[in-house]
Order: C-alpha cells, then sequence, then structure tokens
C-alpha cells in the first residue's frame, strides 16, 4: 500500500507537506524519473537536510517543494495551501511572503548595497521596509556596520549572511537553503549554519537545506536521504559520522545500481 501522510486539520503542523510527489523530464525513451511518488512532511519549526548522490534528485526536490517548479505528479502544500491549484501570480506571491531563498552563489545584486539587497524582497513586494525590523535583522547577520557597502566589498562567508538576511527580511515561514555553505571555507560554513540553526531555533521557522557535507548536516534536526529519486531513509539527531557513514552505503548503491 501506498504511503499517505495524514494531513488532519490542513496542514497538521507542517509547514511544507509533498504527497506522493513525482517529476519526469522529457518524454518516451529519453523520460527520466528524477522523483518518484515522494512523500514528506516537514513539522514547522524544524531544520532538515537533503542529502544522497550526484543525480539523486536532490536540486529537484527541492526546486518542487519551493513552488519553484511543477511536479509532474502529487501535491505539494506549503502552510496547507495545495500549490498546484494557483495561478503564476498567486504562486509568485506566495514565495515572495512565505519562502526564504539561500543559494551557493549568494545571488546578491552588485551594483546595490548591503542594505538594498536585504530590503530588496519588501520593495518588490510594494512593503516599505520597517526600519526596526531591518535592524534586527542585520543585527542578528553581524551586518549592521556594512549596510552602505556592495557585495563586492564584502567576503564570501559576509556576502552570505546578507542572502540570509534577505531571506529573513519577509519573516517567512519556510527557508529553502541550496548547498548554502557551498561556495565558503570551513569555519565561515560553520558560522552560517549556526546561523540557520538560530533561525529554527530562535524563531520557529522550518528551514529545508541541500547539502553534501555531512558536517554541515549534522545541524540539522533531521537528514533525509534520496537515491534515484526515492527517500530511502533518515537520521534523527544526526552526527557528522553517522551521515558520512550513511552516504558511503548510498554512493556505493547507487554506483552498483548503475552498473
Ligand atoms: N531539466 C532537466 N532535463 C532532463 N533531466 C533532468 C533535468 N534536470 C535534472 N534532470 C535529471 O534528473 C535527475 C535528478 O537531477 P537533480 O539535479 O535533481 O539531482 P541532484 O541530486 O540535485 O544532483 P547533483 O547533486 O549532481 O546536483 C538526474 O538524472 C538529472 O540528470
Amino acid at each position: 500500500m501506498r504511503k499517505r501522510v495524514v494531513d488532519g486539520d490542513g496542514d497538521g503542523g507542517f509547514a511544507v507537506l509533498l504527497d506522493r510527489v513525482s517529476k519526469v523530464y522529457g518524454k518516451g525513451d529519453n523520460a527520466v524519473a528524477a522523483l518518484d511518488s515522494v512523500t514528506v512532511g516537514f513539522p514547522r519549526g524544524t531544520f532538515t537536510a537533503v542529502m544522497g548522490p550526484s543525480g539523486s534528485g536532490k536540486s529537484t526536490f527541492l526546486h518542487c517543494a519551493a513552488g519553484l517548479d511543477q511536479p509532474t505528479g502529487g501535491s505539494v502544500r506549503l502552510g496547507g495551501v495545495d500549490l498546484s491549484g494557483l495561478r503564476e501570480t498567486a504562486l509568485t506571491e506566495l514565495r515572495r511572503d512565505r519562502i526564504g531563498f539561500v543559494f551557493q552563489a549568494f545571488n546578491l545584486l552588485p551594483s546595490l548595497t548591503v542594505a538594498e539587497n536585504i530590503t530588496l524582497p519588501l520593495r518588490l513586494a510594494g512593503r516599505r521596509p520597517d526600519r526596526a525590523w531591518v535592524r534586527e535583522v542585520t543585527d542578528r547577520v553581524g551586518l549592521t556596520n556594512r549596510l552602505a557597502h556592495r557585495p563586492s566589498e564584502l567576503s564570501g562567508g559576509q556576502q552570505q549572511r546578507v542572502a540570509i538576511a534577505r531571506a529573513l527580511v519577509t519573516k517567512p515561514a519556510v527557508v529553502f537553503g541550496d548547498e548554502p555553505t557551498g561556495a565558503l571555507d570551513t569555519s565561515t560554513g560553520r558560522d552560517v549554519l549556526r546561523l540557520l540553526r538560530e533561525v529554527v531555533t530562535g524563531t520557529g521557522q522550518t528551514v529545508v537545506m541541500v547539502t553534501h557535507d555531512p558536517v554541515a548536516a549534522s545541524y540539522a534536526d533531521k537528514v533525509l536521504f534520496l537515491a534515484d529519486g526515492r527517500v530511502v531513509g533518515d537520521l534523527i539527531r544526526p552526527t557528522a559520522e553517522q551521515v558520512a557513514d550513511r552516504m558511503t552505503h548510498l554512493g556505493a548503491w547507487a554506483e552498483a545500481a548503475s552498473c
């Protein structure tokens, strides 16, 4: 029997809920099933890392969960709202108001100052930035004395902290990270992970992060393992060693499966 997530009151405490989500790229002989009936819920106020071998479907998973890409089957619910029922404008608004993104490559606008980059999502939404809130967010990421600088005048870690402040400024329910520490050195990466951890512990927001790094994953409450577009296991309160061990086995399994 297929597994189903029971969702009593609309979202049942889940910030994001994927129910039998599939994604097939291409058609006929060229069809690739990047996600194969994935059912998983992310409870509010939790930090989840998503891991798996190259090509296992992590990016596709993140894009479908965040409403950046449409599944070919199943449904994604964000805060109780079924994304497949939304028109493009409503989806854009929902993403803007309820979701924050942090990417490996920071994706800051080089010609804008730090302050302008951070408040950009508010201005795009036609909302006047609340000075006290912007101050609090920049304080939290430790950038208050850099507000007039351009991204090129900052280190990689500082640029990623700007990106995190930009992701938090709309007070999103969920922050999605796509390898947020991938371009950073070890100690700067740890600062960013502590910050993401704080987002969950301090304000009860939900973080879902794709990573290749077992140490990064150990900052999460739970690690979800993907292989061949399916969820093949998880670890609760993982240590880096446990994650690395599981990844080694998954990697070997993926290699054997592709032979
Ligand atoms: N636009 C696309 N068209 C066709 N196939 C695609 C497309 N995007 C991804 N795929 C395929 O879907 C599968 C999953 O890809 P995805 O990028 O989600 O994996 P991943 O786990 O994020 O990989 P990596 O760790 O290497 O970034 C792969 O087999 C990939 O080749």
